[in-house]
């Protein structure tokens, strides 16, 4: 069955009383060179395990498997399960329906191989979960344009975020290439986008990321009013502040990971 032809897809879900439902950002890849792209990307060795989010109609989640792959792939809707009985029958592949934002992650192998077509509403928290959950090795995602240039975004550019950071903390990351609409079905409005992650065994620091939450909150702010409607005492902040060298006008946007380290080290010690 060729999942990337969109003459089978339609007739696929009409036979089956079904439409991509949007509240769960079900647009399907209908593209054989992209499908192909992401499948290289993820770099798998035959028989290893792949996990991810969102089969859909079982369009990745196939390729990887008929590529050697055991596949272990989370879906929500249960409306898909017919579907799979056709499209994933014979192959390595485990569904669980359950909520990838309620997903245990720490309980998956350390080392482990991730890959989605991630629903865009929900892409942020996720590849945050499984980035704070320090058990993989390569996270390949296809997100929003937009969200990929947050994840690789640089001090002071406009993208520049609270994910920017996160990623930055536990990985190197780089984007692939841009997919344009007409490759999924429905055509989705936005250019979508393929990023690789090579995750380095780097702990979650709550403390860091609260502070970094604080000084992206309002954005309009600068840091020092950012971090005081937080809670954080003034006094402290100040003299952090100074001991950095940097303005009391500065933004949160302004400061890399590496101050943003440096600060919240001075925020917790007794200066
Ligand atoms: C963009 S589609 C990708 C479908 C397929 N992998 C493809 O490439 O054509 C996203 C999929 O994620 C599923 N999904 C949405 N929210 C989810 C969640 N919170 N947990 C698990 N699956 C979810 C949707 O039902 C849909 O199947």
């Amino acid at each position: 069955m060729n999942l990337t032809s969109l003459s089978t897809v339609r007739e696929l879900l009409e036979r089956h009383g079904l439409r991509a439902d949007r509240r769960f950002g079900q647009n399907f890849l209908i593209d054989a060179h992209y499908l192909r792209r992401i499948v290289e990307a993820v770099g798998f060795a035959p028989g290893e395990t792949v996990w991810e989010v969102g089969p859909g109609l079982g369009t990745l989640t196939r390729a990887l498997a008929l590529g050697g792959a055991r596949v272990v792939s989370l879906e929500m809707d249960r409306r898909l399960e017919p579907v799979h009985a056709e499209t994933l029958a014979g192959l390595e592949v485990r569904v669980i329906w359950a909520d990838a934002l309620k997903f245990d992650w720490t309980q998956v192998p350390p080392g482990s191989l991730f890959a989605a077509n991630l629903p865009y509403n929900v892409a942020t928290p996720i590849i945050t979960d499984l980035l704070r959950s320090g058990r993989f090795r390569r996270i390949v995602v296809l997100v929003q344009k937009e969200v990929a240039q947050r994840m690789v975004a640089q001090p002071g550019s406009p993208s520049y975020s609270v994910l920017s950071l996160r990623v930055q903390h536990h990985a190197k990351a780089k984007k692939l290439f841009d997919l344009p609409p007409g490759v999924f079905y429905p055509a989705p409005k936005v250019t979508s986008s393929l990023i690789r992650l090579d995750p380095e065994p780097i702990p979650d620091d709550p403390e860091l990321f609260r502070l970094i939450e604080a000084a992206f909150s309002q954005r309009r702010k600068t840091l020092r009013n950012a971090l005081l409607s937080r809670g954080y005492p003034e006094a402290r902040v100040e003299t952090a502040l100074e001991r950095l060298s940097l303005s009391p006008q500065v933004r949160g946007e302004a400061l890399s990971l590496e101050q943003f380290r440096a600060l919240e080290g001075l925020l917790s010690s007794d200066i």
